[in-house]
């Protein structure tokens, strides 16, 4: 299909790599020309403004946003909105916080555009080898786009969760849920470095990797990051935030669900700011492997 995209960052870029791979047509832009110079060295077009894309897409046009969120997404589409038809779909397929994502597709609205938000996640060898996808909005966009979805994500991975929102109130959760179940292997990790016995991580991590009830992919990426540095010396145990925790337990505590793992996840994270703790270290490396977030160097 046809797509325009906009935002070559470190996820967009690898997204426009596996729609050119199943050999889709894309356009690109993005507010770096190094970025725009690489996609287009990979079979994507670049143009030079978004009105330049509008103009290139025939009308019920595919505009697919990968920028970062918040202010940026509004820019894009405040450019972009006044140049569209009716019919045509625009996707923000970034980490948009739902409320925002309920308000731009009434913006959408005004213009006849159907608005998509579509939380996208499996960091970026997901976005460049299959993602998962969740889908909010207009069902309609989302039947039409169901081909190039299924195309940029792995088998199952993608559904449509339900009215303007869902898609990002999804990922939101999702993210609420990685930062417990992260924040379990980091201290499980701590409580093996802080006995009587001589554990070698990478191996604790290898063994619990292959058969155990806690196998899985943040295993295996823990696993990977043992290998480089069994004390993961690389690294401060400080961990950022993208602010997905924060906004997963306002909505617990707007509803007064009791969601005590994620909260602890997240006030850890605060602390780790304050301080250094071996169980930071291990997420802010799981952090780095699956994302390619950067980290804070160890001071020597
Ligand atoms: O599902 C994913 O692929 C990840 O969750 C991804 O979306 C991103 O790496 C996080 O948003 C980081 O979140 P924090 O910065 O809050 O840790």
């Amino acid at each position: 299909m046809k797509t325009g995209f906009i935002g070559l960052g470190k996820m967009g870029m690898n997204m426009v790599a596996g729609l050119l791979d199943h050999g889709h047509e894309v356009l690109v832009y993005d507010l770096s020309q190094s970025n725009m110079e690489e996609a287009a060295g990979i079979g994507a077009r670049a143009v030079d403004s978004l009105s330049t894309m509008v103009s290139q897409l025939e009308p019920r046009r595919i505009l697919w946003m990968m920028v970062p969120a918040g202010k940026p997404v509004d820019t894009t589409m405040d450019a972009l909105l006044p140049h569209l038809s009716a019919g045509d779909i625009l996707v923000d397929g970034g980490n948009s916080n739902y409320r925002d994502s309920v308000r731009r597709a009434r913006d959408a609205a005004r213009y006849g555009v159907l608005f998509l938000d579509i939380g996208t996640s499996g960091g970026l060898e997901g976005a460049r080898h299959g993602a998962c996808m969740m889908a909010g909005g207009s069902r309609e966009a989302y039947e039409q786009l169901e081909p190039l979805i299924r195309d940029m994500c792995v088998d199952g991975g993608y559904g449509y969760m339900g009215a303007s929102g869902a898609g990002h109130f999804a990922k939101m959760v999702h993210n609420g849920v990685e930062y417990g179940m992260m924040q379990a292997i980091g201290e499980g990790f701590d409580i093996l470095d802080s006995s009587q016995f001589e554990f070698d991580h990478r191996e604790v991590a290898r063994v619990w990797s292959n058969g155990s009830v806690i196998r899985g992919w943040l295993m295996e990426l823990v696993c990977r990051a043992f290998e480089k540095d069994g004390r993961l010396d690389y690294l401060s145990g400080e961990i950022a935030d993208s602010g997905e925790g924060k906004w997963t337990l306002e909505a617990a505590l707007e509803e007064e669900v009791s969601a005590p793992v994620i909260a602890a996840a997240l006030f850890r994270r605060y602390r780790s700011r304050s301080d250094d703790n071996f169980s930071d270290k291990v997420v802010a490396a799981l952090r780095h492997e699956f994302g390619g977030h950067g980290f804070s160097s160890k001071e020597v």
